[in-house]
């Protein structure tokens, strides 16, 4: 008889959750959640200490015995004077799910605990190939598809990171202008946390990539939200940035920010079911089980259940 398929993840709602804080101090004034807060996205105090400082808690578990796995591995080899080296957390999930925010959130929080003081975030927007490329490649409507990203350039700068070298460059992205910014890094220097964010660093190895990002993560975090709460905020995101970065003259997207809701409206749907959708369904959503654990955000966008991996 064909065994009975057990889901990898113990669920844990919102309530159970929140009492795994313990004593864990609940460190940020309204001010600086206010800092982390996404564009449309209702963060206040009791969604970071009721869903945050509890990931902050177990995150930090998993850093110490992580580090003391390393050095009885280093014991083992008899390579004592070696440099430890960084926890790497990777944060996945769609577009406009709040990735970002979670990301900030926990890069403030980790660096609290006296073992890991210095945490970077880095996005993998500044991987994605430069617009010159895309064109190159006939992929320009497949942006934060995997193919769209230099995953070698990628896999080499975690690599690096990993593997303690003193500076390690990432390319930088920019929204606004929506290409690579020539001549712009994110200099990443031996943190003790290298928080790596975006839609698809959850992706497995595959025969053209034998060695996937992923396979560098100490832990990873899936932030998952039903695809037509998704939509909202994503078409939520696109009225609102229409006063915002659409207004500024160097913005890519500046042709939309006249445009009256109705209109601008159909636009944002039609990116989200030509890219953003089908990359969330074939790419994106499937990786989630890969997870160590996976935030269950409800349509107004607080966590309300929580899965952590126990297999
Ligand atoms: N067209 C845009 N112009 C300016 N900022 C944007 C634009 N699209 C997205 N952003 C910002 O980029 C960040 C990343 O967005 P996204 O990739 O959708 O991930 P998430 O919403 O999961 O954090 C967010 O802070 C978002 O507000
Ligand atoms: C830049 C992105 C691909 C996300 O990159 P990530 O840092 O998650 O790798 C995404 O936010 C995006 O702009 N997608 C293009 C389609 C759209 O504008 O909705």
């Amino acid at each position: 008889m064909r065994p009975e398929f057990t889901s990898p993840f113990t669920e844990i709602d919102r309530a159970e959750w929140a009492r795994l804080a313990g004593e864990t101090p609940m460190p940020l004034t309204e001010e600086e959640v206010d800092s982390f807060r996404g564009l449309g996205e209702p963060l206040d105090l009791a969604e970071v200490s009721e869903v945050y400082r509890p990931l902050s808690r177990l995150i930090n578990q998993y850093a110490i015995a992580t580090r003391e796995m390393h050095q009885r591995t280093r014991g083992f080899l008899q390579r004592n004077g070696e440099r430890q080296s960084p926890f790497v957390i990777g944060i996945a999930g769609s577009v406009a799910v709040g990735k970002s925010t979670v990301a900030r959130i926990l890069r403030d929080l980790l660096a609290r605990w006296p073992e890991t003081p210095s945490v970077q975030l880095v996005t993998t927007d500044g991987f994605l190939y430069p617009t010159r490329e895309l064109e190159r490649r006939g992929i320009v409507h497949r942006k934060g598809f995997p193919e769209s990203y230099d995953r070698r350039a990628l896999l080499r700068f975690v690599s690096q990171v990993k593997a303690g070298v003193e500076e390690v460059r990432a390319p930088v992205y920019s929204h606004l202008v929506y290409d690579i910014v020539p001549d712009e890094f994110t200099i990443v220097r031996q943190p003790d946390i290298l928080i790596v964010e975006g839609l698809n660093v959850l992706q497995p190895a595959s025969m053209q990539h034998p060695l996937a990002v992923s396979d560098l993560f100490d832990f990873s975090v899936y932030v998952d939200a039903r695809v037509s709460d998704i939509q909202r905020w994503y078409r939520n995101r696109f009225l609102h940035l229409r006063e915002s970065a659409f207004s500024n003259p160097r913005s890519h997207f500046r042709r939309f920010a006249t445009l009256n809701d109705e209109a601008a409206s159909a636009i944002a749907d039609e990116f989200w079911n030509n890219i953003n959708e089908p990359n969330l369904v074939e790419n994106i959503r499937p990786t989630r089980a890969r997870a160590t654990l996976v935030l269950r955000k409800e349509s107004d966008h607080r966590v309300q259940k929580v899965l952590l991996r126990k297999l």
